[in-house]
């Protein structure tokens, strides 16, 4: 089985936050378009609209955008929002798609002025592209490198002002000269069920799927607070309902649908679910190593630890500690477990499914 996390891999899980083909191809019919049909994000959406506001008063173009979070978050949809906003065209691309610094020039040097430039995946890109982009971003200008050696001479390219939009997972991990650039700086936050359900009745209407309202906080409530799980999960739910009922996707129907596709009522899929029933069963809770943890349920120790971990830590299922991970009693409860020391006779078998 390939768990695999982050890359657009054949046999994705479920409740990956990162999209594959199909989700990309559905993803362009489900993005909202402007501030207003953009869900949540209370915070970042204000400050944004100001931002966008008082350059469109100006007629100048809008200040740089840094917007860092988890993947399928909205990044993405908001970059093209902000283009729309202002009125620009815009263009993606990603950290990692620029390898030299000349990637980047060619990029610069073809934007038109007030365009928006999306950048996903900021922290990735090379280190003579980073030092490109600062003197791009403050100055509008590169310096273009022509030959090589003592011969080599630097061309100055005036660039026309742009916006430009960086994305990252994490905003820690860009070098404050880069950081600092940013005119604006938005965090986006994990989505609320209440959101999620927003979100999930706005696609299924957009998808014309019919859906009962505890049937939308069933989904919600397994979606891991992201938007993009909430989506796919919710194009599952309608296949079941589909061929399984009359089309109507009602709680009931959608507990069904997800539970046939091993996503539990938290969001926990059957890796989550076997690194926390290894961690209870066998090690009593922990402290117990990765590596061994990892062995316990057949995997990669950089799959547990980067795949499986991070939903379980922030729902307060699993803790990192120095002397290794432990359960949280809200692990023994959401598996249905009495935790040693306690009067229980839960803990009897191994594989209990
Ligand atoms: N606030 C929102 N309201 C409604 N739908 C949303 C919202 N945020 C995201 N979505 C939906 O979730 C999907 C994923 O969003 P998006 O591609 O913008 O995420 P992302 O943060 O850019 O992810 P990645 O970092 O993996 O590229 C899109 O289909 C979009 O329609």
């Amino acid at each position: 089985m390939n768990w695999d996390d982050t890359d657009a891999g054949a046999e994705q899980r479920l409740v990956a936050s990162s999209a594959d083909g199909e989700d990309q191809a559905i993803e362009a019919a489900l993005r909202p378009k402007d501030l207003g049909e953009f869900v949540g994000q209370e915070r970042v959406r204000e400050q944004l609209d100001l931002v966008l506001k008082a350059a469109r008063q100006r007629g100048g173009t809008a200040d740089h955008v840094l917007l860092s979070g988890a993947p399928g978050l909205g990044k993405t949809t908001l970059s093209m929002i902000i283009a729309a906003e202002m009125g620009a065209p815009i263009r993606i691309t990603s950290g990692p798609a620029i390898q030299h610094a000349g990637d980047l020039a060619a990029i610069l040097s073809s934007l038109t002025e007030g365009e928006v430039l999306f950048l996903d995946e900021i922290h990735r890109m090379s280190r003579p592209a980073e030092e490109m982009l600062y003197m791009a971003m403050e100055d509008f200008r590169v310096d273009v490198i022509v030959g090589k050696g003592p011969g080599a001479t630097a061309i100055p390219l005036e660039l026309p002002p742009f916006t430009l939009v960086g994305a990252t997972t994490r905003a820690g991990l860009l070098p404050p000269p880069l950081r600092d650039r940013f005119g604006f700086t938005g965090h986006m936050e994990f989505y609320t069920a209440p959101e999620l359900e927003r979100v999930i009745h706005r696609s299924a209407r957009l998808l014309d799927v019919e859906i009962e309202a505890p049937g939308a906080a069933e989904i919600a409530g397994r979606s891991r607070g992201t938007p993009r799980i909430a989506n796919r999960l919710l194009r599952r739910v309608r296949d079941y309902a589909q061929v399984k009922a009359d089309g109507m996707i009602t709680a009931e129907i959608a507990a069904r649908a997800l539970d046939v596709y091993d996503v539990d009522g938290r969001g926990l899929d059957r890796l989550d679910r076997a690194v926390l029933t290894a961690l209870l069963k066998l090690f009593g809770g922990g402290p117990v190593g990765l590596s061994t943890l990892a062995v316990a349920v057949g995997e990669e120790r950089e799959t547990v630890e980067e795949v499986a971990e991070p939903f379980l830590v922030r729902e307060g299922l699993l803790a990192r500690t120095p002397r290794g991970r432990v359960a949280t009693p809200a692990a023994w409860e959401h598996l249905g477990l009495t935790p040693p020391g306690r009067t229980g006779a839960a803990q009897t078998g191994l594989f209990e499914s």
